[in-house]
């Protein structure tokens, strides 16, 4: 398989409008390319905080017909990323989207871990409350977003999905970056998975973004990996290499499911 991560640099100077019709001109670039990785939020920013609730868009709005229309041109399954999505109820989502190379929606995910603590996206944005897996001819795709990246059991719940690929957008900051690129290789050494991670380069509401989009295989070797500027980076990749793995060095067949709590020791 070969998949191409667009790795966009998000700046103020440049418009959301102008940056989606880049990005959209990007992936019809890429025909002749599997699977097409875009960032998170990289039509605001994923540090934008103050623009999350006048660029949000409903599931359906600007951004999900550029990308489909941009998917069906290149002929290519294209994770989009993620979008500020509005709700008829209320909450906004960091929502991912996957379009089929026809252009059809083949999923939607709801960041469930939100940055930031005590502000910033995590009081901004609801929780996602749903794993998701997309299926390819080749492959299964476990989608997570970001922060997500730090919380193992969400990947395990993907693998016991039957995810071989974890596709993951972020807008990663350099501060941490040495962080994105230990857990990335993390998450494919313990699930005996691709990850493919795809963030941003450029600055954008004062944080520098680590940029450094990877590509890591079951044994946790790095394919590929950008710089921290914007780039196209493309990696073939067997996605068989899974089962190979799995079945040489089966230890994910020696998990210990359902860990009791110490028992109680009697006082002395
Ligand atoms: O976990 C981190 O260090 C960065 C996470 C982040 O920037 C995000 O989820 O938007």
């Amino acid at each position: 398989m070969r998949a191409s991560l667009i790795q966009i640099a998000v700046d103020e100077g440049e418009s959301v409008e102008s940056r989606r019709r880049r990005m959209a001109s990007l992936v019809r670039g890429q025909a002749g390319t599997d699977l097409v990785v875009l960032p998170e939020l990289w039509t605001t920013g994923a540090f934008a905080y103050e623009e999350f609730g006048s660029e949000a868009e409903p599931l359906e709005g600007p951004t999900y017909e550029a990308m489909a229309k941009a998917a069906s041109d290149a002929g290519v399954w294209l994770h989009a990323g993620s979008i500020p999505e509005r709700t008829p109820e209320g909450p906004l989502y960091n929502t991912s989207l996957v379009f089929s190379p026809s252009g059809d929606l083949a999923a939607a995910y709801r960041k469930i871990h939100r940055f930031g603590f005590d502000k910033g996206e995590a009081v901004l944005m609801g929780a996602g409350a749903e794993l998701v897996t997309v299926r390819l001819p080749e492959t299964v795709l476990g989608v997570a977003t970001c922060y997500d990246l730090r919380f193992p059991e969400l990947f395990r719940g993907l693998v016991d999905l039957g995810a071989e690929v974890f596709v993951l957008p972020a807008g990663w900051p350099e501060r941490r970056r040495a962080h994105w690129t230990l857990l990335a290789q993390a998450r494919a050494v313990e699930n005996q998975a691709f990850v493919l991670a795809c963030g941003t380069a450029g600055t954008h509401a004062g944080v520098p973004q680590a940029g450094h989009s990877i590509v890591v295989d079951p044994w946790g070797e790095v394919l590929a990996e950008a710089g921290p500027d914007e780039e196209i980076l493309t990696v073939d990749f067997d996605p068989t290499k899974v089962t190979t793995t799995r079945n040489q060095f089966p230890a994910l067949k020696d998990r210990m499911l359902g860990l009791q709590p110490p028992r109680r020791q009697p006082d002395r």
